[in-house]
């Protein structure tokens, strides 16, 4: 079971966050959409992520901006393990893929789905062919416009895409310690996320790893796999 932790900022986090037993570790490098405090100057992206490819912890840079162009300077820029489309403005198509493949040979390509009802279904069937991974995701928040709403959805919805699309899925939204282990018993993903849940959050759109709480969410998650036998 992978266990995925957003939204890292600072090195010394990151570091903490991948000893307490993160497997996936993401960042939104600077671009134009998301919440300002989440964004992270490219030097200190350079930095987290050499730290991560030296441990073999999996980095993400998560597009939150709804310009694709935008989207593969980045990609070019940080070459990171997987680049994740959270928008609510660019889905990605297959000439974005093939062209990603073109700029960052090495990077596979992560597509939100915004799981709001049934269709979401049909909507992750039209991703499979030309994405590497699904993240499924909880409504808008009203201070982000976007994800890390730190609420959970209907999980039978999930439970459905995990059986009828062939592409690995990682669960998000709501998810912590607390509920990460029924999750993954009812869904039975392949990686699952955690943001609001397992951070502090200050004034502003600040916020720090709670590196306990990942900790916990990492333990957590691996316990309630392998009584699975996932
Ligand atoms: O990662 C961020 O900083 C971020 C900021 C604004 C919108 C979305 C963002 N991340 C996308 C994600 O995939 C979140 O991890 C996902 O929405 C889960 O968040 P949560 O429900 O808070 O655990």
């Amino acid at each position: 079971m992978k266990k995925q932790i957003y939204s890292l900022i600072q090195y010394e986090e990151s570091v903490a966050t991948m000893e307490a037993g993160a497997d996936n570790i993401g960042l939104v490098p600077m671009q134009k959409g998301g919440v300002p405090a989440h964004r992270v100057p490219i030097d200190r992206v350079h930095k987290i992520f050499d730290e991560a490819k030296r441990r073999g912890v999996t980095t993400v840079a998560i597009m939150l901006t709804n310009d694709p162009e935008e989207m593969l300077e980045l990609a070019e820029e940080v070459q990171s393990d997987i680049l994740h489309i959270a928008g609510d403005g660019y889905d990605a198509t297959p000439e974005f893929a093939k062209r990603l493949k073109e700029v960052a040979p090495d990077t596979k390509l992560m597509q939100a789905v915004l799981v709001d009802n049934e269709s979401a279904i049909q909507r992750a069937k039209n991703f499979a062919p030309f994405v590497d991974f699904i993240l499924l995701d909880s409504g808008l928040a009203p201070d982000t416009g976007i994800g890390a709403s730190g609420l959970t959805h209907d999980w039978n919805i999930d439970a459905r895409i995990v059986e009828e699309v062939d592409v690995p899925v990682i669960e998000a939204g709501g998810l912590g310690p607390d509920n990460v282990a029924e999750a993954i018993a009812k869904i039975k993903p392949y990686g699952v996320d955690s943001l609001t849940k397992t951070s502090i959050k200050y004034d502003g759109g600040n916020m720090e790893k709670d590196i306990e709480k990942v900790r916990l969410f990492c333990q957590r998650a691996d316990e309630a796999a392998e009584k699975l036998g996932l």
